[in-house]
């Protein structure tokens, strides 16, 4: 957070100086920041002032345009479990709860494409049953997608959202034809839009299509190993949904346990700009989604379950806590619910 700065005399270090300090508990300092410098600048830099500090993380807040006020946290604030509540009107999808204690709620037509990556049983399915939950209870959403476990989609059987699914890996041909038939609404859509507007608006009738595509790679794996032709034709599918498919209400949830480049390409990574990482196996699996991630990289890999981090358009990259549903039949009964 220091500046190197020229004097006549020579060169001299600049830091942004405290101009309080209250012993607390908690301990809370204000900094004035130095010109040029943002409070995101220093949210950057908390993961290592934490422990020269002496505390576990720091939750650095504005005050004004030029102050930034540091409180010295003794306890990981994304320690405590983020129950989901389904109860309507709460404005938005819950993506998590960030380490100022903020949710981080998004309208879902303002959803970009999404990668999730994550070792077993370090939440990624958690995540996946919240975020899918909210979105059934939506009219306006319709949730597509091709689940080879089955578990993620198989509550959907025999509501309007299931003729978009496809779940298990006994029957390919299903895959390609859903995913065929999602281009082909794409398509639709792109050729019935007004010649005015460059995005189309979502909404009865028209529903925002959430594409979720779960442990993608063993798709993947399951087609080559069936005929690499499909392999080929299924991955041209799911690449155009990703570029070609946004402005018309679409969004591809692509979920891995690592997003490696031989699944998810990079033009596929550019298309999606919300990436979460819960744990993974190696830094280097971090930097697959999150390339800023440098302080943060090798503490996630022995993250809890249910800790991401979060790439997010308009977001400084961040660690949050994901919210939880509860158990699998708590999952199916809000789809039944919802759907
Ligand atoms: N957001 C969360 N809050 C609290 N606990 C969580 C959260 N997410 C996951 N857990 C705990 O971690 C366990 C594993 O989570 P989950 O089943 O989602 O992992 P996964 O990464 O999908 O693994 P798998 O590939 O085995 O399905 C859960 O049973 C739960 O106990």
């Amino acid at each position: 957070m220091c500046r190197q700065v020229d004097t006549p005399s020579g060169v001299t270090v600049s830091t942004p100086p405290l101009v309080s300090v209250v012993l607390g508990p908690p301990t809370v300092l204000v900094a004035r920041l130095l010109p040029g410098q943002l409070v995101g600048d220093l949210r950057r830099a908390s993961y290592r002032l934490a422990g020269h500090l002496g505390a576990v993380a720091l939750r650095i807040e504005p005050r004004g345009l030029t102050y930034a006020r540091i409180e010295l946290l003794a306890a990981d604030p994304l320690d405590a479990v983020l129950p989901l509540d389904l109860t309507p009107a709460r404005g938005g999808v819950l993506l998590g709860r960030d380490e100022a204690g903020c949710e981080v709620r998004v309208e879902p037509v303002e959803l970009p494409h999404l990668v999730v990556q994550g070792q077993t049983r370090s939440g990624k399915s958690a995540f996946l049953y919240a975020l899918i939950a909210q979105l059934a209870s939506d009219d306006d959403v319709t949730v597509a997608g091709v689940d080879p476990s089955g578990l993620t989609l198989r509550p959907f059987a025999g509501t309007r959202h299931g003729e978009h699914q496809t779940c298990g890996l006994a029957d390919l041909d299903r895959i390609e034809k859903v995913l065929a038939g999602l281009v082909a609404e794409m398509d639709h859509r792109l050729t019935v839009m007004p010649a005015d507007r460059d995005i189309m608006a979502t909404g009865p009738g028209v529903p925002l299509i959430v594409v979720v595509l779960d442990e993608y790679p063993a798709t993947l794996r399951a087609l080559d190993a069936a005929d690499t032709k499909q392999g080929k034709r299924v991955r041209a599918l799911v690449a155009r949904l990703l570029a070609e498919s946004h402005k018309v209400g679409f969004r591809v949830v692509i979920a891995a346990q690592r997003a490696e480049a031989a699944i998810v390409g990079a033009a596929e990574r550019a298309q999606a700009a919300g990436r979460l990482s819960f744990r993974v196996d190696s830094p280097d699996t971090v930097k697959l989604l999150h390339s800023d991630a440098d302080d943060l990289a090798g503490a996630h890999t022995t993250a809890p379950p249910g800790i991401a981090l979060l790439t997010w358009p308009g977001r400084p990259l961040s660690r949050i806590r994901a919210p939880w549903i509860g158990s699998y039949a708590a999952f199916v009964s809000a789809v039944e619910r919802g759907a």
